[in-house]
């Protein structure tokens, strides 16, 4: 069994404030025995304007946010899940959204671009990430000790086909600032149908929690297992969920379910 860990955050405008908070309870998570953690989507920036967030972004490799990152996953020898960074695009006036994931040397090994920009308008509410965002084309994935672990980023949670394209994974991640609207409505549901039809791990980690930038998050970190059901789960503000990868659990869910065997297509 492997244990692994979510960190939920709601983030501030500062990002030397996020990194502490980061760096806090990325270390509660490894002193609780995680060997692979992941923090939220633009956990350094969420709490920003747009325009702050682009002034943020880095160059790949080069950066206080990567800097943190690698160190802290060589401090605790960990498998970092970077949550999301803006990093620079081709296209001065936008940043790819971006995951990196180092292994437990400091060292990078993969990074994904979110691919499925969100847009929603209902009332005065209205998020349209285009503005800002440059779509990321490649799928991401990883070799975890444990086995394959694919990469996602929050609206790409409601796109099935992405995680088909990712082969085989045992565990399936997350990073997420899904609004509290959409939330309350769909997070739960989309995530355990991600679980249920690829019958694997799925572990989000989200922000939750009101932002000065007056936007507001759902939270509800979670760990779901390959039948579907929810393993750990934390509602609102920052904190920390764990639980196990249990590849003798996941074998026998696919042993007496075998769908993935059936797919004509
Ligand atoms: N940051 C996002 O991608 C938000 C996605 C979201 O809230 C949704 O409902 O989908």
């Amino acid at each position: 069994m492997s244990k692994v860990a979510a960190v939920q955050m709601v983030s501030t405008p500062s990002v030397p404030e996020n990194i502490a908070t980061a760096r806090r309870l990325v270390a509660e998570a490894a002193a609780g025995g995680a060997e692979l953690v992941t923090l939220p989507e633009y956990w350094p920036i969420m709490g920003m304007s747009d325009a702050d967030k682009v002034s943020h972004a880095e160059q790949p490799g080069n950066g206080p946010i990567q800097d943190f990152m690698a160190e802290t996953a060589k401090e605790h020898g960990i498998w970092l899940i970077g949550g999301t960074l803006p990093l620079v695009s081709p296209d001065a006036t936008r940043v790819m959204n971006t995951t990196l994931v180092y292994g437990p040397d400091g060292k990078p090994v993969s990074r994904y671009d979110k691919i499925h920009l969100f847009g929603f308008t209902k009332g005065k509410e209205s998020y349209d990430e285009a503005r800002t965002i440059v779509p990321g084309g490649s799928v991401g994935t990883f070799e975890a000790p444990f086995g394959r672990v694919g990469l996602s980023v929050c609206y790409d949670l409601r796109f099935p086909e992405l995680y088909r394209a990712m082969g085989d994974c045992v565990l399936i991640v997350v990073p997420a600032a899904f609004t509290h609207t959409t939330g309350m409505a769909h997070w739960e549901v989309l995530l355990r149908a991600r679980a249920i039809e690829n019958q694997c791990y799925v572990l989000a980690s989200a922000q939750g929690g009101t932002h000065a930038n007056g936007r507001r998050t759902f939270g509800h970190s979670m760990l779901v297992d390959p039948w579907g059901e929810v393993k750990a789960v934390l509602n609102e503000g920052e904190g920390v969920i764990e639980g196990d990868i249990d590849l003798a659990y996941l074998a026998s869910v696919r042993e007496s379910l075998p769908a993935l065997k059936h797919r004509k297509m």
